[in-house]
């Protein structure tokens, strides 16, 4: 079993490329199943759920190539073959398979999605589209069978402002005949990358990024060239790093505006940041307040940097408290961080979080995001060295995450 090990104590210097995000890539990639010729996509970062989806394509029948970061993606002669288990359980994102195979080919067969499962994550509000549209859904053996002879456009309303039951309905209504909206639609940044791409493919989508998004059907996608955005996670997470180990770091080619809510947390506590065009400068010091933070959707906190937060607010001189509001029960790390020393207790969907001396431990991440605040731990621990098992959930969403520190002066290497 491979696990990460740490010899902390040192602070984060230097200057870190952030790559493309992995919540926009894992949209972007199926979204070429929708075209007709090659789609290119560009700046994909180096993650294992890029990795599978590829494998997922080619097993659609997808001919898929890479050059560097870069995927080329030939969808002219893929077929929608159903997909119970295997890769599609391998990542929460295989439900984009279910909109952009329905609207391909209006039909589609994907077990439930894999991935990180913190807590329950029901996916009623994407069925709930694709039945607005005109699909018929039906649960084949534990799989979801859509199908729709025609889709038509329609107004779907969300009930929770879901990122990928805005992306999935998305998906499908680039094809169905007529025009949907989708009120209440979730503002991620990358719900409008996705969007940006399937435009370039020819779609007619207007209001992403906003909480009413139009899409006017058209006959047939063609393939196109796009680039990723940055990913903001990655980027928040080398950001509370730095600051928890007191170092400074330029964390470059990022969207500073996307990292608002994290920038105005660390301030607050206490944290210099600097912008400069497409970077953010990061400069640690030795005392930070207690603060409280909330967890919501875009542009609210995100609730994926909340987990790494509670490491960095184990150095603040006083309580600091944690809400998410996006999931309810996202406290996996605690019991682990605790093993390390910290003083978290969680109450309801909160994290109280007191200033605590860690210590080195050998702890296991449960979950992407848990195994991103267990490695900033293990950065804050002078004495010992940290392991942290559960390397396979960090390898789905962080790009050369060892070799990255590494290079800004960490100890730290994979066993
Ligand atoms: C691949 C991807 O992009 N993953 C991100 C996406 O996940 P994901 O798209 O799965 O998350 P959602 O935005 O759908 O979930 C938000 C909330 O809505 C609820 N909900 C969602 C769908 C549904 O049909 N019914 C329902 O009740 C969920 O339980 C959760 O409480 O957004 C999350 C919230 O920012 C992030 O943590 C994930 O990193
Ligand atoms: C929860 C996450 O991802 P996913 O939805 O892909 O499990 C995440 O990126 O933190």
């Amino acid at each position: 079993m491979e696990k990460i090990m740490i010899q902390g104590g040192r602070p984060l210097r230097g200057t870190v490329q952030i790559s493309g995000a992995k919540n926009s890539a894992v949209a972007l990639v199926p979204a070429a199943i929708l075209a007709e010729t090659k789609v290119v996509l560009e700046n994909l970062p180096v993650i294992s759920d890029v990795e599978t989806y590829s494998e997922i394509l080619a097993e659609l029948g997808g001919d898929v190539s890479w050059d560097g970061n870069t995927m080329h993606i030939d969808p002219s002669r893929m077929i929608s073959i159903p997909m119970h288990n295997g890769l599609v359980k391998k990542l929460r994102a295989s439900y984009y398979l279910m909109g952009a195979l329905l609207g391909r080919f209006g039909e589609a067969t994907i077990g439930m999605p894999g991935g990180c499962s913190f807590e329950p994550r029901p996916i009623d509000q994407h069925i709930k589209g694709f039945e607005a549209l005109g699909a018929t859904v039906t649960n084949d053996h534990g799989s979801i069978h859509i199908y729709a002879k025609e889709l038509r456009g329609a107004k779907v309303y969300l009930d929770v402002a879901s990122v990928g039951a805005t992306i999935n309905i998305m998906l499908a209504a680039t094809r169905a005949k007529g025009i949907t909206t989708i009120e209440n639609a979730a503002k991620e940044p990358e719900i409008i990358d996705v969007a940006t791409l399937l435009n370039a493919m020819g779609a007619k989508i207007k209001g992403a990024g906003t909480g009413t998004i139009r899409i006017e059907g058209v006959d047939s996608l063609h393939g196109c060239r796009h680039s990723i955005i940055p990913d903001r996670i990655q980027a928040g997470t080398y950001m509370i790093a730095a600051a928890a180990t007191r170092g400074n770091l330029l964390v470059d080619n990022i969207i500073p505006k996307h990292m608002e809510a994290l920038t105005a947390k660390l301030e607050e506590m206490g944290v210099e940041i600097l912008e400069s065009g497409e970077s953010l400068r990061v400069i640690g010091k030795e005392n930070y307040e207690p603060i409280d933070v909330k967890a919501l959707i875009y542009p609210g906190f995100a609730t994926d940097l909340q987990s790494p937060m509670a490491s960095l607010l184990t150095q603040a001189s006083g309580v600091s408290m944690l809400t998410d509001y996006v999931y309810s029960n996202r406290f996996k790390y605690v019991p682990e961080l605790m093993r390390m020393g910290a003083k978290i207790r969680v109450e309801g969907r909160s994290a109280i979080i007191e200033r605590s001396k860690l210590h080195a431990a050998t702890v296991k991440a449960a979950d992407l995001r848990a195994g991103a605040a267990l490695v900033i731990a293990g950065l804050l621990v002078e004495d010992g060295v940290t392991e942290v098992l559960g390397v396979e959930f960090i390898d789905r969403g962080y790009d050369n995450l060892v070799s990255n520190l590494t290079m800004l002066g960490a100890e730290i290497w994979r066993e």
